[in-house]
């Protein structure tokens, strides 16, 4: 097989393995009724139990970087991937809400791995000029893997039970994770010295690597960046942008939902559209600005105006997440920057934008409950008006955070010599 359909099929198996990150962490959204009959959980235990995945997920991302930097993206995806089914298996089987806790905590571990190092088999596979199309890709993969979670999950739960299902898709990981050993090789034979990752750079080179990667003042402006922006949009998209449709536009659960689940297909469009652009454009640091600007023009809308027409609604939803594609263009800066630390350099940011995303929901969560009157609408709180203009003007002002964290970035990216990394012999 040509080198080039080769490192193809390698991405695919890897992506496919990342496609069952998505798949699993977004599922507790339709098995919610199922979990909490089984667990008897309140909606505050099923929350936690939901959040568990992100809050190991978001810490393991920068070991997981470095694990991948030393081991490799072969071995260290099979390995997540097991440890994920391991997770999911205990998950499925589960009897109490501990056991169904750990269960889920242990795929967290597992999937943490798993992004960085399909970045880090990007950075060693493709050319430069294709690492952000490649990043764009592999986050579609995700996307895919969040919009099996959704209706043909609850298909496949309703006809089979929500264990078997579960347990089918632990099994389909090994799968995938005998696939990636078999299939996947770490770098082509002929790869320059640093693209080694093969367990021969020794721990202290390492942890050198991380160190220079937490000095770098861009490391933290891109990671304050992503935690605002992948914070804000997962809660709004993944937490209340059904109740707020439901409760001020008074339309059924399926209505909101359609909304929502527009904004995912731009999930899974925005990130190799906008990777892609960037690639042939040869431009990183506009692109993402310019995805903040309009991130934050978005959302500015709907706290202008709380309620618009609802296909405004859904034309911002969509938008909001279809620019987070520009928004992982950093990914590849991070690269750039940290080309013998990609894996450190990518989990770092990564990590960071998951923290948003598992703090902001408790966060968001103060601002509506601050304006609650004490309404319930089948159990569930109603917020008001002003509730939601408050959150959206969060979500508003977070995107002018994150607007000028992309242009300081833009303007050092500017004064910075041409070509310039941070490099070992810096
Ligand atoms: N964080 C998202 C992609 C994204 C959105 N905005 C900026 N980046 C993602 O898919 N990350 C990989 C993961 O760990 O799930």
């Amino acid at each position: 097989m040509a080198a080039l359909d080769r490192r193809h099929v390698m991405w695919a198996t890897l992506a496919c393995g990342f496609l069952f990150v998505n798949f699993f962490r977004n599922s507790t959204a339709v098995l919610a009724g199922d979990l909490a009959a089984v667990y008897s959980a309140t909606a505050a235990e099923l929350g936690l139990l939901h959040s568990s995945f992100f809050y190991i997920y978001a810490a393991a991302q920068l070991p997981g970087g470095l694990v991948a930097d030393r081991f490799g993206p072969r071995r260290v995806v099979a390995g997540g991937l097991v440890g994920m089914a391991v997770g999911v298996a205990v998950f499925a089987a589960s009897g109490s809400l501990v056991v169904g806790f750990l269960g889920r905590a242990l795929a967290g571990l597992g999937a943490s791995v798993i992004y960085v190092a399909v970045l880090r088999f990007c950075a060693n596979w493709y050319a430069p000029e294709e690492f952000a199309t490649m990043t764009g890709f592999t986050i579609a993969a995700a996307g895919l893997g969040g919009i099996l979670a959704t209706t043909p999950l609850a298909l496949a739960a309703g006809a089979a039970g929500w264990r078997p299902v579960l347990l089918g898709s632990a099994v389909a990981m090994v799968v995938v994770a005998v696939a990636v050993v078999s299939v996947v090789r770490d770098r082509p034979a002929d790869a320059p010295v640093e693209a080694a990752a093969d367990g021969s750079e020794s721990l202290g080179d390492v942890l050198a690597g991380a160190r220079r990667v937490l000095a770098d003042l861009d490391t933290w402006l891109m990671g304050l960046m992503l935690f605002l922006v992948i914070g804000l949009n997962f809660t709004v998209v993944g937490l209340w942008g059904v109740p707020y449709i439901v409760h001020l536009y008074d339309v059924s659960v399926a209505t909101a939902a359609t909304t929502v689940l527009v904004a995912n297909v731009g999930f899974a469009l925005g990130p190799p559209v906008l990777g892609a652009l960037s690639d042939r454009l040869g431009r990183r640091t506009e692109i993402i600005l310019a995805s903040c600007l309009a991130f934050t023009a978005a959302y500015g809308v709907v706290f202008l105006t709380v309620t618009p027409p609802l296909f405004v609604v859904g034309a911002v939803l969509f938008l909001a997440m279809f620019i987070t594609g520009g928004t992982a263009v950093s990914y590849t800066v991070a690269k750039e920057r940290h080309v013998e630390d990609s894996g450190a350099a990518t989990g770092t940011i990564n990590g960071l934008g998951y923290a948003g995303a598992a703090i902001f929901p408790a966060v968001m969560g103060l601002a509506l409950d601050a304006y609650w009157t004490g309404e319930l609408i089948d159990g569930a709180r109603a917020y008001t008006t002003t509730g939601y203009r408050v959150a959206f003007g969060v979500v508003t002002l977070g995107g002018v955070l994150a607007t000028a964290c992309a242009l300081a970035l833009h303007v050092r990216d500017h004064r910075r010599p041409e070509d310039e990394a941070v490099t070992a012999a810096d």
